[in-house]
């Protein structure tokens, strides 16, 4: 029986097109509910709760599905778009993910041809599996403190790579502790005791015959992570190199080279193009903060359709939880968000594109604003995500604290996004150093490009006010994105002035940095509102669709705009009742996706396997399945606990002979 069957009537939308528009097209759609259902009804990757196992029953099993998966692959003939969805399917976080994720963009963005040629038809027939070892004990965000060497020695034609602290032990690449052969090492190169900064190694760690250590490498795996189950399904390691050789032709050498003699130059390929990399590795980031999130915000939803308390009149059932206004307001700007995310994601997808086309014809001038973005991006979508799914369990009192929720080890699982692949505060200092060099060049007549163009605008923007005099003006993308851009401007701005009172800027810099991170925070958070109004702008089919996501659109702009009013206000661009008409509206949309809310988060299509959730369950007959899963806990395997007899009876005893019982 379907418990949310009256919800999925409520519906005012086409869910099926609507799936569409989440996928991507018509195509995705197809590949990933085929595969999904693939991986849903395949016993080899039945969910076990991970939670129960200890780490290396777990690490055992991750083994298992991860070769598992890559054996359905080859037998199915899947083809590479398949596999991606079936590894994204099974959800296991495994050596796989860093071996396709990091190392092969590694070797493809920093190798020559010729080592392309070498390396990569062994890394996609896993014949050898890599990771990418760039970060210490010692330094993880500033990478140019890192103190592995490697030094070249020109009678034998080798480096030889050396970790000479403890604090210069590689720590944290995933796949690393136990599994991989290989890894892309970064560490500073030395040719003649002259260095020459970090650059990346192909080292190999453990034979391809027994798979022990190569003489030279001590590695192991760095111990468990927060959370039980979660990320400990990986073996992120530690890795000490003494003296270990490897030929020159394993540096990676598309930038920059050594030859022979021990030259060290410039390739022809300039140096950004090691940014492209960079854009393809975080644009998968945001692809990623948008399944995480409308994942969490499935369970949530559902289960706040299923849910009821209070609120009961003339003996009938009590309210369910989603229709209290305080749960719309906590939920349904992250379903929003869900949506805000993809969208921005797969225009990141179309500009990393657009950036290597570029690349490949020489011309750079895109590249600092495209880093600049996708840095911003990773930060602001892993934040809110990270956010996002804390709130969905809160959001489901106190069964989403329970494992079978599925929210813990999401949480758990996805949380470590705000830190690898640059700490979202790094990232967001980084923007706003673009910024800054940005505001800077306005009246030197350099043209802002791309997302940072509406600079160009200045003296409008820092002129401009609010015009909206009733709530529906609110609706207006023209307004909205003026608000936006007036915003960011202005805190830039500002940024700028209080900069240029310090004699030395590095000082300014460091001064200001949290002022200077809010005002990063609203150029990204512009992006990802200018991406939804553009998607609004396609043609999209389906009755009813194009709505919806016009009203998700709006909770997304207007709950920010209400959650960082203080900054519209402050910077005299808004007047308090423009604010409030802008919280009106905020809660007319709320009433207004309040009846679909269950129909939009069915359009991600996810199984019950991928959701692993009793609460998030598709038919919603949450409680008989709570219920049944309880007795399913280990501590309930007999009737008198293990240990009770050994530590709790002989005290028991003590106590009802001191009270004479
Ligand atoms: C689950 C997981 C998987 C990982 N996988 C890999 C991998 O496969 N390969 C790999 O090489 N690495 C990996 N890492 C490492 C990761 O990339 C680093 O941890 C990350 O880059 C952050 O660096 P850090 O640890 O040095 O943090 P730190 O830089 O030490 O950060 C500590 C604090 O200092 C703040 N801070 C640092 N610098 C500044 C500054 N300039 N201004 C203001 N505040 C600052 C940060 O915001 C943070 O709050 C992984 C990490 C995790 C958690």
């Amino acid at each position: 029986m379907d418990y949310l069957a009256d919800e999925r009537k409520k519906a005012e939308f086409d869910v099926d097109e609507m799936k569409i528009v989440w996928a991507g097209s018509r195509h995705a759609f197809e590949v990933s509910d085929r595969i999904s259902k693939l991986v849903a009804n395949d016993p080899g990757f039945r969910k076990d709760t991970r939670t129960m196992l200890a780490r290396k029953e777990l690490f055992k099993n991750t083994l298992r599905k991860a070769a598992y998966a890559w054996k359905r692959i080859h037998d199915l003939h899947l083809s590479e778009e398949e596999a991606s969805r079936l590894r994204f399917y099974v959800d296991e976080p495994a050596y796989t993910d860093l071996h396709w994720g990091m190392f092969v963009p590694a070797i493809k963005g920093q190798g020559t041809d010729e080592q392309q040629k070498k390396w990569l038809p062994l890394a996609y027939k896993m014949q050898i599996i890599g990771c990418y070892a760039q970060t210490e004990l010692g330094h993880g965000s500033n990478v140019q403190g890192l103190e592995t060497t490697a030094t070249f020695d020109p009678q034998t034609d080798e480096f030889v790579i050396h970790s000479p602290t403890l604090t210069s032990s590689k720590w944290w690449p995933g796949g690393l502790g136990k599994v991989s052969t290989h890894g892309v090492v970064y560490a500073r190169l030395i040719i003649n005791g002259e260095e020459h900064g970090i650059h990346g190694f192909i080292v190999q760690l453990r034979s391809l015959e027994d798979h022990l250590p190569l003489p030279g490498v001590t590695v192991g795996d760095i111990g468990m992570k927060f959370g039980n189950g979660a990320y400990n399904t990986m073996d992120n390691g530690v890795l000490r190199f003494d003296h270990v050789r490897i030929p020159r032709n394993q540096m990676l050498m598309r930038v920059s080279q050594v030859t022979r003699d021990g030259k060290y130059k410039q390739s022809d390929v300039p140096r950004q193009l090691v940014y492209g990399t960079m854009v393809y590795v975080r644009q998968t980031i945001v692809a990623d903060a948008s399944c995480a999130l409308s994942r969490a915000v499935t369970i949530a939803t559902r289960y706040s359709a299923v849910r009821r308390q209070f609120g009961s009149q003339n003996g009938g059932p009590e309210t369910q939880v989603i229709d209290y206004k305080t749960q719309q307001n906590r939920l349904f700007p992250l379903l929003a968000s869900a949506y805000a995310f993809k969208f921005v994601g797969e225009w990141l997808t179309w500009l990393y594109n657009d950036v290597t086309q570029r690349l490949q014809a020489s011309d750079f001038s895109t590249l600092p604003e495209a880093h600049a973005c996708t840095a911003g991006l990773k930060s602001l979508t892993t934040t809110a995500t990270a956010d996002g799914i804390e709130e969905c369990r809160k959001l489901c009192g106190g069964h989403g604290y329970l494992c079978s929720s599925g929210l813990p080890e999401l949480f758990a699982v996805y949380v470590p996004a705000c830190t690898y692949e640059g700490d979202n505060t790094v990232l967001l200092l980084q923007v706003a150093r673009f910024l800054m060099k940005t505001v800077s060049q306005l009246g030197s007549g350099k043209k802002p490009l791309g997302t940072i163009s509406y600079m160009g605008k200045i003296e409008h923007l820092m002129q401009s006010r609010c015009t909206v005099q009733k709530a529906e003006d609110w609706l207006k993308p023209s307004q909205v994105l003026e608000a936006f851009e007036a915003r960011a401007v202005k805190m830039a701005v500002s940024c700028a002035k209080n900069l240029s009172k310090f004699t030395n800027p590095e000082e300014g810099f460091a001064e200001l940095s949290a002022d200077l991170v809010e005002a990063a925070v609203a150029h990204c958070q512009l992006i990802v509102v200018s991406k939804f109004i553009d998607k609004l702008q396609q043609d999209i089919p389906g009755k009813g669709v194009k709505q919806q996501l016009e009203a998700l659109c709006g909770i997304y702009y207007l709950y920010l705009l209400h959650k960082h009013q203080g900054d519209f206000l402050a910077t005299s661009y808004l007047t308090p009742k423009q604010a409030a008409l802008a919280n009106d509206q905020l809660r007319a949309l709320y009433t207004k996706v309040r009846p679909n809310a269950v129909a939009l988060v069915d359009s991600f299509n996810y199984t019950d396997h991928f959701l692993g959730s009793i609460l998030g369950c598709y038919d919603g007959n949450v409680y008989p399945k709570l219920y049944d899963a309880a007795w399913k806990d280990p501590l309930n395997d007999s009737v008198v606990p293990e240990g009770y007899h050994e530590y709790v009876r002989p005290l028991l005893k003590q106590q009802l002979h001191t009270a004479k019982l």
